[in-house]
């Protein structure tokens, strides 16, 4: 049996090959096995030669932002900009392979979500209409197919609609009709992610030595990071590149592959990344407690044949079992309580903790501060963009949003609502001549100059917001355009800004970040608390679970349960309900998996 000291010399030497073999190299390893860390070592320290630079892309910008700071903290910060790219694989596509290839007919309008221009499509149902937004629909194409495929997608949000559709049978028609309004719009010049992927390709077959030389031209490798995340179009831009011998690094852990709404593709994934030919596998997780990892082996499918990770970081000897928290419907308050009671016997601060669920909804609410979306009035989504920024919780991507809602607030307040409709902030900057990085100024600045919408009525707060609107013109020497874009105190806006506030700040002491599961990959924190809701899905997924087989219905939800546990250091706590937990406890006993039944506190 090797020593601990054998086993880190053995995963250090797998991450020392990954960080210098050369490509094409194919990346593969299980959590924490500290594949953003070589991504970045293989940045900073393979010497360049030539003109050329090293591509670096990954789906977040929550992962490249990562990686900028840590070319900046090793005093290299020329290795995040030219002529290197560090950013998502979206911006690399559209410089690389769409926008060189546009015609110059018509204006180019570059979204990253249909909701960026508040695209809807009506659908009747034969009594009345249903407006459903496009961004509702999940949109696929296979790489060969002439058109693209679209599915409604249940949310709470469009539930009455989807019902009524589906009991009429007309969740296809609906489709259709989603389907004729995106290539309509498309027409017109929107350019969305999906839609930017098919171009790219197109670019790669029609237009080969082009695009070809466009990109080899520029960048003598190109890293791919959170390659798991992949979708089939993405598969078949790749597979252009790998083929043209662009020199490609696949990084991946495939069973972490959760792309929401874009259907994951473990096996694809895999299946490409062995087609590089030399591959890596790093052993060894430097995250998390021995009991971690084995329970992360449990969520594997069976046919996955890959050994329970070796935990070879500073929390191998971690004595904690997982704790099994029974959570009926609506109990997950008191299954905080005790996560809580016991994270503080371990002496792990509030700010070490965090909260997970599939959806902010299920989030117990004294964790929900950070990760409400935004509502759909515009007067309340002005009051949430200004708590997200005034949260020293909220995660970078929802200050994003926060951001950009109070750019657009400060627009429709001095422009028209069609100068601003169905355009992203930047496009309708450069169509008015607003300078983008004052716009981002003064909504920053407005955030903090109002109060804050949980202790000032609604209508007060809609008052002072308009005030302050009035002293921020995006153009210095501009008047205002008309009065369509002022803050309204309506029922329907307090009412949302009541429930925000329901949610709000809960006392310091008991404050943890709460978040959805999607959007914590890559991240890392000391205890985890997952919340599994308490529906008709669970009992499908425990099975699932326990056999090992993961049908295609399933087999995505647990992989978001993979990631979720796989985020914790030292402590794992997942709340379920009752009949469930106890299963667990048996179930994990058979797999040598240590945990504890606790009960919730009421
Ligand atoms: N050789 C090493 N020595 C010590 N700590 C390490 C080493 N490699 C990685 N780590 C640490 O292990 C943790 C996980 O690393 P990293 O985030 O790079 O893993 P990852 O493979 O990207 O994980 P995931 O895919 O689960 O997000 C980090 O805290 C990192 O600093």
């Amino acid at each position: 049996m090797a020593t601990l000291e054998q086993r880190r010399a053995a995963a250090r030497d797998r991450q020392q090959r990954a960080i210098t073999q050369p490509a094409p190299l194919y990346v593969q390893a299980c959590p924490g096995a500290g594949k953003t860390r070589v991504i970045v070592d293989r940045h900073l320290t393979s010497t360049r030669s030539g003109h050329r630079g090293r591509a670096v892309l990954s789906f977040t910008h929550v992962a490249c932002d990562e990686v900028v700071r840590r070319c900046r903290d090793a005093s290299q910060p020329h290795l995040a900009t030219f002529p290197n790219f560090v950013g998502t694989i979206d911006t690399f596509l559209w410089r690389y392979l769409v926008r060189p290839f546009l015609s110059s007919d018509r204006t180019w309008n570059r979204i990253d979500s249909w909701d960026r221009i508040s695209a809807t499509v009506e659908v009747w149902d034969g009594k009345m209409p249903h407006t459903l937004r496009l961004s509702d629909f999940q949109w696929s194409r296979e790489p060969d197919a002439a058109h693209c495929r679209a599915q409604l997608l249940f949310k709470v949000r469009n539930a009455k609609s989807y019902k009524t559709l589906e009991s009429k049978g007309l969740l296809d028609a609906a489709a259709e009709q989603a389907i004729h309004r995106r290539n309509e719009l498309a027409r017109q010049g929107h350019v969305t992610g999906h839609e930017a992927r098919i171009r790219a390709l197109r670019a790669l077959r029609e237009q080969r030595n082009d695009a070809i030389a466009l990109v080899a031209g520029r960048f003598d490798e190109i890293v791919i990071d959170e390659a798991q995340d992949c979708s089939g179009l993405d598969l078949a831009i790749l597979a252009e590149l790998r083929d043209a011998n662009v020199p490609l690094v696949f990084v991946c852990d495939p069973d972490q592959a959760i792309y929401e709404f874009r259907g994951a593709q473990p096996d694809r994934v895999r299946t490409f990344g062995e087609s590089l030919g030399s591959s890596i596998d790093l052993v060894g997780n430097w995250r998390s407690s021995a009991a971690i990892c084995a329970l992360a082996a449990t969520l594997r499918p069976a046919s996955v044949t890959r050994p329970k990770d070796d935990p070879v970081g500073p929390n191998h000897a971690e004595q904690d079992g997982i704790l099994l928290i029974p959570a009926d419907k609506a109990q997950d308050v008191h299954a905080l309580a005790a996560f809580n009671a016991y994270a503080e016997t371990r002496d792990i601060p509030a700010e070490h903790r965090l909260v997970l669920s599939h959806a902010a909804a299920k989030l117990p609410s004294t964790a929900q501060n950070t990760t409400l979306t935004p509502p759909d009035n515009y007067s309340a989504r002005a009051a949430w963009a200004v708590r997200i920024m005034a949260s020293d919780t909220a995660p970078t991507t929802l200050r994003e949003t926060a951001t950009e809602i109070l750019e657009r607030t400060i627009l429709r307040y001095w422009y028209t609502d069609t100068d601003t409709e169905l355009r992203t902030v930047g496009t309708a900057c450069e169509s008015l001549g607003v300078e983008r990085s004052r716009l981002r100024i003064l909504a920053a600045r407005m955030a903090s100059a109002l109060p804050s919408p949980d202790s000032t009525p609604f209508v007060d707060w809609c008052a002072a917001g308009n005030s302050y609107l009035r002293t921020i013109p995006p153009d210095p020497a501009m008047t205002r355009r008309d009065n369509s874009g002022s803050l309204r105190n309506s029922a329907s806006a307090a009412t949302v800004v009541q429930a925000l506030r329901r949610g709000a700040e809960p006392t310091p002491e008991t404050r943890i970040r709460g978040s959805v599961i999607h959007q914590v990959k890559g991240e890392e924190e000391d205890a985890v608390l997952v919340v599994v809701p308490d529906d008709a899905r669970t009992d499908a997924l425990v099975d699932a679970w326990f056999s090992g087989v993961h049908s295609a219905d399933v087999a995505e939800s647990l992989r978001v349960l993979y990631v979720a546990a796989t985020r914790a250091r030292r402590l794992l706590a997942l709340a379920l309900p009752t009949a469930h937990c106890h299963e667990l406890a048996d179930y994990l006993k058979t797999k040598d998996v240590a945990c504890e039944v606790l009960t919730p506190l009421t």
